[in-house]
């Protein structure tokens, strides 16, 4: 049984006992909906039971599940019932490694590049057509087809489906025992991540989509010794419920380069002997899980299944110009005792399509919810740039690996809590040392071009990639001198208000799709969705309860995201503190 996960972070607990009880205020880092008793099943004993009243099941899901582990813990109990079980494995039907390597290969860039493209293939592309058409079915058997696309292979059967959080997914590969679709051979974290970001992932998630209606059970594959499970059903009507009131992803943190100590110290449950946290996956959702409860059993899924099966009620009136995509991203970059991020840009829209095949691009803001008062946002030009100068001195700093002057090049502001920094695309930034930054930002994430990173190495001892060419085909050397003051660092203004609340506009650039707003109150308000996702986060006080129109009542806490969807048409937020509440909300404008 795989038992490898390389990460100090603790697995998710299997049921609610196992899970530390907060008290209001604290940040839970395991959030969950209920589901109601009865719809969660736990273990491998159980699901064998249904499968023993089948005559041919397929047992299809996520890349970096333990086929061979699933396999082995359901034959034991099927035989010992004297069952005859036909297994049919995916892999045995696969392309060669080298073929599938000619296939993936437009869409993952030269080695060592950071960014491929958008895959443009099917998960069927992956399979040797003959061997998949060929009969694997056995009289006197249960037919079982396992693995990645085990309904190819056993079509018009009941589907079991076993989802993988990313988390997981990326410690198990960090373990060396999860890899890319058809391949065999290891490469490296960075070129294993780019695959699975640009090639995995976008045919895994596409096959989904197309055999989700007859998909009749879904399992957790994130234990390795258990499985949560249940009906399909069950969950499809769960995610209803969610997409008319409100939810929590679960979010989950990373250590890196420049990472900091504020999420260690103010976020229960995290492993205090990581050496920093620098990002908090809060709402980055092509990351992210939801997670169901029922009869104190915990299932998660990955985000996607509410935007396949729900984006309308979601996204409301922007479901047409986004589709199944989640448009907005929530995350913190903790920099506090820690370091500068790069010095960076994201790429223009018609680069970020050209190139990487992404709809939308990276446009950023940066939201400052706590700092040390020696805080600074480095954003926009100086005055007097030259572009040729500019770039001689990068290149310089990389070849000779040697630090430079920036503020020469690039301006600091002094950070304060609650400014909002905007970054649209191709603007120069970065975040200095003592920052809670909640980035609030379309949800792309990975699109950051590097120029200059201090000469500092990565926790693995490595210096990381730069890419100065891409940047310099990004930037806006307009964005410069008083520019900067004047359009890149939000205004706020009170655009309503009444005894004891206000509403205050905290405007973006004109090239951001989406707007900010901070509600303050002492008591509680009333919030309507106009049509629209909201994503949210108290950023004052210390907790507060939501309630919707539905019935729907629930406590969110300090730090917290959740979003409320479109369909929920009203919510009143009620504030728990002594003092007043803010809290923050995004919205596509
Ligand atoms: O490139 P580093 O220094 O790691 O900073 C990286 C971070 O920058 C922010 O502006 C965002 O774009 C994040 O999505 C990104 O992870």
């Amino acid at each position: 049984m795989m038992t490898c996960r390389k990460t100090t972070q603790s697995l998710m607990p299997a049921v609610t006992k196992d899970v530390k009880q907060l008290n209001a205020g604290k940040y839970d880092i395991y959030p969950f909906a209920s589901l109601g008793e009865g719809k969660i099943n736990n273990g491998y004993r159980s699901l064998a039971q249904w499968i023993k009243n089948q005559s041919a099941v397929a047992i299809d899901g996520y890349i970096g599940n333990d086929w061979n582990g699933v396999r082995s813990e359901l034959d034991e109990i099927l035989s010992k019932e004297g069952l005859a079980i036909n297994w049919i494995r995916t892999t045995d039907l696969l392309k060669t490694e080298s073929e599938i390597e000619q296939l993936v290969k437009p869409f993952i860039g030269e080695k060592g590049e950071v960014w491929g493209r958008r895959a443009s293939i099917s998960l069927e592309d992956f399979f040797d057509s003959e061997k998949l058409s060929k009969n694997h079915l056995k009289q006197n058997a249960i037919n079982i087809s396992i693995g990645v696309g085990a309904s190819l292979v056993n079509k018009d059967v009941p589907v079991i489906y076993i989802d993988l959080p990313k988390n997981e997914l990326q410690y198990r590969m960090r373990a060396e025992k999860a890899n890319n679709l058809g391949k065999q051979h290891r490469d490296d974290n960075q070129e294993t991540y780019k695959r699975f970001y640009f090639v995995d992932w976008v045919v895994l998630n596409e096959y989904k989509s197309k055999i989700l209606p007859s998909i009749d059970i879904i399992v957790d594959g994130q234990w390795t010794e258990n499985i949560s499970w249940a009906f399909f059903r069950n969950i499809r009507e769960g995610l209803h419920y969610l997409s008319q009131n409100a939810f929590r992803v679960r979010p989950w943190f990373e250590a890196g380069a420049w990472g900091g100590q504020w999420m260690k110290e103010n976020i229960n449950g995290l492993n205090k002997d990581e050496i920093n946290y620098a990002w908090s996956f809060e709402m980055i959702v092509p990351e992210n899980g939801l997670v169901f409860e029922s009869s104190g059993n915990l299932l998660e899924i990955a985000f996607d299944w509410l935007m396949m099966l729900q984006a309308k009620e979601v996204l409301g009136a922007d479901e047409s110009r986004f589709g199944i995509e989640f448009p907005i991203r929530f995350d913190f970059l903790d920099t506090f005792e820690g370091g500068n991020l790069s010095i960076q840009c994201h790429p223009r829209l018609k680069y970020i399509q050209d190139n990487f095949g992404e709809t939308i691009t990276q446009d950023e803001t940066y939201y400052i919810l706590d700092c040390k008062s020696d805080a600074k946002v480095y954003l926009g030009f100086q005055e007097t740039i030259d572009p040729a100068t500019f770039r001689k001195a990068l290149e310089e700093s990389v070849e000779k690996n040697e630090a430079i002057d920036i503020e020469k090049y690039v301006q600091k502001h002094d950070a304060h809590k609650h400014d909002l920094f905007l970054i649209p695309n191709g603007t120069i930034h970065s975040s200095g040392k003592n920052n809670l930054v909640l980035e609030i930002s379309a949800t792309p994430y990975i699109f950051t071009f590097k120029m200059y990173d201090w000469v500092r190495l990565d926790l693995n001892g490595k210096p990381r990639p730069i890419n100065i060419e891409h940047a310099f085909k990004n930037l806006d050397f307009s964005r410069k001198g008083k520019k900067v003051q004047e359009e890149l660092i939000s205004k706020e203004a009170v655009i309503e208000k009444g005894d004891d609340w206000q509403i205050v506009h905290q405007p973006t650039h004109s090239e951001h799709f989406y707007d900010v707003h901070r509600l303050e109150f002492s008591g509680s308000m009333e919030v309507e969705t106009n049509d629209k996702c909201h994503i949210l986060m108290l950023v004052e006080g210390s907790s507060i309860i939501v309630e919707t129109k539905n019935g729907f009542k629930t406590r969110y806490n300090y730090a917290e995201t959740f979003a409320v969807p479109a369909a929920a048409g009203s919510y009143k937020i009620t504030n728990e503190s002594g003092d007043k509440a803010k809290v923050v909300k995004a919205f596509v404008k």
